[in-house]
């Protein structure tokens, strides 16, 4: 399957990105489109370059070869309207829930109040309601990655980049997670990369997913259309058959 289809005004275009670190080739030919307000899943092992690849797209690492354009201006430096929702939580351990979040538009001189509300709505969004004055460390990792989706929306990002975020997370609250963003991103959509190494979580969250091939240099491989109503459950026979057909293509375990 193709994972470009045209003509269209994509959010993200990614044309033939490749990039080496001296001798070490760790993506080759990248070719990725992304509509508006699309949740795109990269479906990839660990070092496959997918750290590399958001890196590029957020203007903060330049393409050996290749372009990168978010909407249709050409990405140059580091991008204030890509956020980014890591796998370590990235907190300000000294920082309150509030203050963490209403961290980016305190930089831009955003006056108190304003940015209180728009903190404030992303909060209640996030179901963090109530833990405005609590600290990181009082929180747990849920709790933390609901934070770091908060702060990343508060800035109001075109694009998400999500790397992993709930790749440190306990099972259980992965699943958690995982309905939670699907429930957020409903409320408000975004154009939104995810990157996991989960096909269950990929299938639960994605419009689409491409694959990444593992060894180094990474490439995109398949692409998958999810075609599955949402709130999706994990035992539908459909989300079975695609997870089975997913692994037999791919040879990722399950
Ligand atoms: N700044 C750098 N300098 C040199 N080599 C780098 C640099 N960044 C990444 N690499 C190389 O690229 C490879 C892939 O890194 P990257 O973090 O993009 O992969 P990843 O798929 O995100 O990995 P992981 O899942 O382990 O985070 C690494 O093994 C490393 O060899």
């Amino acid at each position: 399957m193709e994972n470009r289809s045209e003509p269209l005004n994509y959010k993200i275009s990614c044309t033939g990105i490749s990039k080496n670190f001296g001798d070490t080739k760790v993506l080759e030919k990248i070719d990725l489109f992304v509509k508006e307000n699309e949740f795109v899943v990269i479906l990839g092992p660990g070092q496959s370059g997918k750290s590399t690849l958001f890196r590029i797209i957020a203007g903060l690492e330049t393409p050996s070869t290749g372009t990168v354009k978010i909407e249709d201006k050409e990405v140059s430096g580091p991008e204030p309207t890509v956020g980014f929702v890591f796998q370590r939580y990235t907190l300000f351990p000294w920082k309150t829930v509030m203050g963490n979040v209403e961290m980016s538009l305190k930089l831009k001189n955003m006056p108190l109040q304003k940015r209180r509300e728009i903190a404030q709505h992303y909060i209640d969004l996030v179901g963090l309601g109530g833990f405005e004055k609590s600290y990181p460390h009082q929180l747990s990792g849920g709790m933390k990655q609901r934070v770091g989706i908060a702060r990343a929306y508060a800035n109001n990002p075109k694009i998400m980049l999500m790397d992993e975020p709930f790749g440190q997370l306990d099972a259980q609250t992965r699943i958690l997670m995982e309905q939670e963003m699907v429930r957020i991103w409903e409320a408000e959509k975004r154009t939104i990369c995810f990157v996991t190494n989960n096909i269950e979580e990929a299938i639960f969250l994605g419009d689409r997913i491409i694959t990444l091939e593992g060894k180094l240099p990474g490439r995109l491989g398949l692409a998958y259309e999810v075609n599955l109503p949402r709130p999706r459950e994990f035992t539908d026979i459909e989300f079975l058959k695609l997870r089975q057909k997913i692994t037999d293509d791919t040879q990722l375990t399950l």
